[in-house]
C-alpha cells in the first residue's frame, strides 16, 4: 500500500464577523441546501439569502467570541487522530476538508494529490449521514473524482456514517454519565438529545437516512449509558418556512416545562465539536426557553471535541475501513431529482392535486416575500425565519 491519508469532512464556520456573509452565500449556493427549478437562480438566491440573513447571524456569532470554534477544534481532533493512528503502528496524514469555508474541501484535495497519496480514507465529521450534510460533501469529492484523471488513480474508501459505532457509543455515554454524577438526584434528570434538524421532505421524499439513524443512535446511546433516565429526542436549528423533523425543540422544551419537568440535560447529537449550534442556540436561546417554562436547572453535555474515547472511535473506524472492501460513491444515497425543499420551487408540481395547487400558491408567496424583502429589508422571510 502506498501513503495513506485520511480526509475529515466538515461543514466550516465563519472565523471573523467579516467571514459570516460570503459563508453564507457558500452554504446557500449548494443545491443539498436549497433545490431550485432552475439551476441559474441558485446564485441569485444565496446571495439575496446571504446578504439578508448576515446581520442575524452575525450577532450570534458576535455572542460567542465573534467567530465560529470550528476550525480550531476540527485541527485538534485531525492532530490527536494522526498521533494516535501513529501509536497504532499506522503513518498516516491526516486532512480537512471544509464545505463552507476555510480550508475547502478542494484544496484538501490539491494537497492530497501534491502529498502522493495513494489511498485515501474519507471520514466525515457527522455521526449521521444527511444528504444535506457528508452527501454535499460526497457530491462535491464524487465531481472531482470524475473530472480529474489524477485522481482516478488514487483508491479511495467512504465512511457514510458511524452513528452505532460502540465506542463513539461509549463517549457520548461517558460525557453524559459525567453530566449525571454532579447532581443531586442524577435519576430524576430528564435526558434531551437535541439533533439538526432538516426539512421532512429530504427524509419523506428524497430517501434521507438521517432521521431513522438520529433515532437509532439516541436509543443506542441510553442502552450503553444503561441508567433508568426518561428521555426527549427533538430537532433544533430549523431555517425557513417549510416543515421540519419535528418535535422542534423550543416546542418540546415548552412541554416538558408544562409536565412539570425541572432539571434538563441536554445532549447535542448530531455534531461532534462546539459551534454556533451548541455555544448560541443551545446555550443561550434554548436555555432561555427552557427557564420560562419552568424548568430550573439547564445543563448541556459538552461536545465530544478531543475526548480520548472518541478519537479512539475514529482510528478504530480508520482501521477498519483500510481493511474492509472500499465503500464507493456509487453507494451512496443521492437526493432524487424532484425533491422539494423551499416553497418556491414548488410550482413545478403545482398543476395537479389540492395539494400541489397550494404548493404552487407557496411557490408565489416564496417568490414575493424575497421580492418585498429586497426592496425594502424586512418582510414575511424574517417573520417565519428564513431570514
Ligand atoms: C448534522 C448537522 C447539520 C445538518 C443536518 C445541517 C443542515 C442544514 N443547515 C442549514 C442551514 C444553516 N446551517 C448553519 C450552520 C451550521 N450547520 C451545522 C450543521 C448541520 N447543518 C453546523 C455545525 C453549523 C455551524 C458552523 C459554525 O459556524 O459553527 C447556518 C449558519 C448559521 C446560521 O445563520 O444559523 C445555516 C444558515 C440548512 C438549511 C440545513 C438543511 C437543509
Ligand atoms: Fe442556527
Ligand atoms: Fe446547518
Amino acid at each position: 500500500m502506498g501513503r495513506v491519508g485520511v480526509l475529515l469532512l466538515n461543514l466550516g464556520g465563519p472565523e471573523r464577523l467579516e467571514d459570516v456573509r460570503p459563508f453564507l452565500f457558500n452554504l446557500f449556493s449548494d443545491p443539498e441546501i436549497i433545490r431550485l427549478p432552475i439551476k441559474g437562480l441558485q446564485k441569485p438566491l444565496a446571495w439575496l439569502i446571504s446578504t439578508l440573513r448576515a446581520s442575524k447571524s452575525r450577532e450570534n456569532y458576535r455572542q460567542i467570541g465573534g467567530g465560529s470554534p470550528l476550525l480550531k477544534i476540527t485541527e485538534a481532533q485531525a492532530t490527536a487522530l494522526q498521533q494516535r493512528l501513529a501509536e497504532m503502528g499506522r503513518e498516516v496524514s491526516v486532512y480537512i476538508g471544509m464545505r463552507y469555508w476555510n480550508p475547502f474541501t478542494e484544496e484538501a484535495i490539491e494537497r492530497i494529490k501534491r502529498d502522493h497519496i495513494k489511498k485515501l480514507v474519507i471520514l466525515p465529521l457527522y455521526p449521521q449521514f444527511s444528504i444535506s450534510t457528508s452527501g454535499s460533501s460526497f457530491r462535491v469529492l464524487e465531481e472531482m473524482w470524475q473530472q480529474d484523471p489524477y485522481l482516478r488513480l488514487t483508491e479511495y474508501t467512504l465512511i457514510p456514517s458511524w452513528y452505532d459505532h460502540p465506542t463513539y457509543l461509549s463517549a457520548m455515554a461517558d460525557l453524559i454519565a459525567r453530566e449525571l454524577e454532579q447532581c443531586p438526584n442524577p435519576d430524576q434528570v430528564h435526558i434531551f438529545f437535541s439533533a439538526h434538524g432538516v426539512p421532512q421532505s429530504y427524509v419523506e421524499e428524497a430517501g434521507d437516512p438521517y432521521q431513522r439513524e438520529i433515532e437509532e443512535c439516541t436509543r443506542a446511546i441510553m442502552r450503553t449509558l444503561n441508567r433508568p433516565n426518561q428521555y426527549t429526542l427533538a430537532y433544533q436549528s430549523r431555517v425557513g418556512p417549510v416543515e421540519w423533523l419535528k418535535p422542534y425543540t423550543e416546542d418540546a422544551l415548552k412541554g416538558l416545562g408544562e409536565q412539570g419537568i425541572k432539571h434538563l440535560l441536554v445532549v447535542p447529537i448530531s455534531f461532534v465539536s462546539e459551534h454556533i449550534e451548541t455555544l448560541q442556540e443551545i446555550d443561550i436561546e434554548y436555555r432561555e426557553v427552557a427557564e420560562e417554562a419552568g424548568i430550573e436547572h439547564f445543563q448541556r453535555v459538552p461536545a465530544l471535541n478531543t475526548h480520548p474515547m472518541f478519537i479512539e472511535s475514529l482510528s478504530q473506524l480508520v482501521v477498519k475501513s483500510l481493511e474492509e472492501k472500499p465503500t464507493t460513491f456509487e453507494q451512496i444515497t443521492h437526493p432524487k431529482a424532484n425533491m422539494k425543499m423551499y416553497p418556491q420551487e414548488r410550482w413545478e408540481w403545482g398543476m395537479t392535486t389540492a395539494a400541489e395547487v397550494w404548493n404552487g400558491r407557496l411557490a408565489m408567496i416564496g417568490f414575493l416575500a424575497i421580492i418585498i424583502e429586497l426592496i425594502t429589508g424586512q418582510g414575511p422571510l424574517h417573520f417565519v425565519g428564513l431570514l
